[in-house]
């Protein structure tokens, strides 16, 4: 985080020189101030498409002395200045560039579409930004190493944005699991479904589609959770294929030490209960619906709910204002000085990507990337 001393809220008039990158701000910006300890962090947020949209009403679910949104960037001005204004951000830049110059920015939220992750998350923290990348980390694990490497390479913090597991009901289930609630975990059973055939980005392969990225990767995180991180003895995989070319339904078994499994299901044409159950030798721990963005659970019968806050303006997606969670958890691991998050690893993001890898090897889908 910048250890820059400003009078906070300095409202400047447009004479002011643009902050970098040459577009003049839309309206007075007011001069952000910063100051290490317990000033706001400021997210510059890379892209104006629906994610993005949510990332940022949910910030305002926070604390403003918490949070603020400084400057939005999108490939168009003109989207960024109606995202800026839609949300009252004070900067709007064309180009991503501009927004990595920006010196008033302690984070970037990438929620660009999974092909740009790579270039855009190289861009930032070669710009020496903290950077929250939207899932799946990349298209595949070689992507995945860049990234991780790069953010080693120039000493910043970076995350993959598996918004799921700072949720409370996740943080419940690590709970329960390390006081040995439900005893030793020997089955994580998940699914999830969604009719997205109409979404361009989940049917064109150029923009990164392919259900095991876009979903699949929800199951995924939730078994690697459970089972610590631990790499699968063994993988099948087996699907289907849309029309272009791309998985659409996948059915992946994975195999652990000492006959613990995991099984999920995730197809992009219908819609799925969405739940999942972890059954231990003592109890079992059930996730009724939603479970990449679960507000409720059930532990060995008795349920608990976990509501998430209203949008203050429409959101393209359920529960998106549980990015929160996320958020705050980037702020504490910046206010510490941590490089990485202990809940969301980079351990984490690469066997992610590691499993993915294998599962589309296994069904045949092969994206340009994987031969670059
Ligand atoms: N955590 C969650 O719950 C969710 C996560 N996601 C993830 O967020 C990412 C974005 O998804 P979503 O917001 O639905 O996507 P959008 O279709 O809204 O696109 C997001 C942005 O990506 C850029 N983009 C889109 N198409 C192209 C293209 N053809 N060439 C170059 N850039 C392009 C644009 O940036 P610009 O504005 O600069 O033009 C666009 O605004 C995905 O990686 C997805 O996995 C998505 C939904 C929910
Ligand atoms: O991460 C996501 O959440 C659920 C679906 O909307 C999916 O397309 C999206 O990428």
């Amino acid at each position: 985080m910048m250890l820059v001393f400003v009078l906070r809220h300095t409202v400047k008039t447009d004479t002011m020189a643009p902050p970098c990158g040459g577009e003049r701000p839309l309206w007075p910006t007011p001069t952000v101030n910063q100051c290490q300890s317990n000033m706001a962090t400021r997210w510059g947020i890379c892209s104006a498409g629906k994610i993005s949209n949510d990332f940022t009403v949910a910030l305002k679910t926070l604390p403003p002395g918490d949070h603020q949104v400084v400057a939005v960037a999108a490939r168009k001005l003109e989207n960024a200045q109606e995202f800026a204004k839609k949300h009252s951000i004070p900067r709007a830049y064309g180009g991503y560039e501009a927004l990595a110059r920006d010196p008033d920015i302690d984070v970037v939220y990438i929620g660009v579409i999974h092909p740009y992750h790579l270039s855009t998350c190289l861009l930032f923290m070669n710009a020496k930004k903290n950077v929250l990348c939207e899932k799946p980390l990349a298209m595949n694990a070689k992507e995945a190493k860049q990234i991780l490497a790069s953010a080693k390479e120039n000493d910043v913090f970076f995350m993959e944005a598996v918004w799921t597991r700072f949720f409370p009901v996740s943080v419940e289930i690590r709970r329960l699991l390390a006081q040995g609630e439900i005893g030793e975990v020997k089955m994580v059973r998940s699914e999830f479904g969604m009719p997205l055939h109409g979404v361009p980005r989940v049917m064109q392969k150029e923009l990164g589609a392919g259900t095991m990225l876009d979903l699949g990767v929800y199951c995924l995180q939730l078994t690697c959770m459970v089972y610590n991180g631990e790499k699968p003895e063994s993988i099948h995989a087996t699907g289907t294929f849309m029309e272009t070319g791309v998985d659409d339904i996948d059915v992946v078994t994975l195999k652990y030490s000492n006959n613990r499994l995991a099984v999920f299901i995730c197809r992009s044409d219908i819609e799925l209960p969405n739940e999942a159950v972890i059954v231990g030798t003592k109890g079992t721990i059930r996730i009724p619906g939603h479970i990449w963005c679960p507000t409720s659970l059930v532990v060995n019968g008795k349920e608990t709910k976990y509501p998430v806050p209203e949008p203050y303006l429409p959101i393209n997606f359920i529960n998106s204002t549980g990015m929160r969670y996320e958020a705050e958890a980037v702020r504490q691991c910046l206010l510490k000085g941590l490089k990485e998050s202990a809940v969301m690893s980079h351990a984490d993001s690469l066997l992610l990507a590691e499993v993915e890898d294998e599962v589309r090897r296994q069904i045949g889908v092969v994206y340009s990337q994987d031969s670059q």
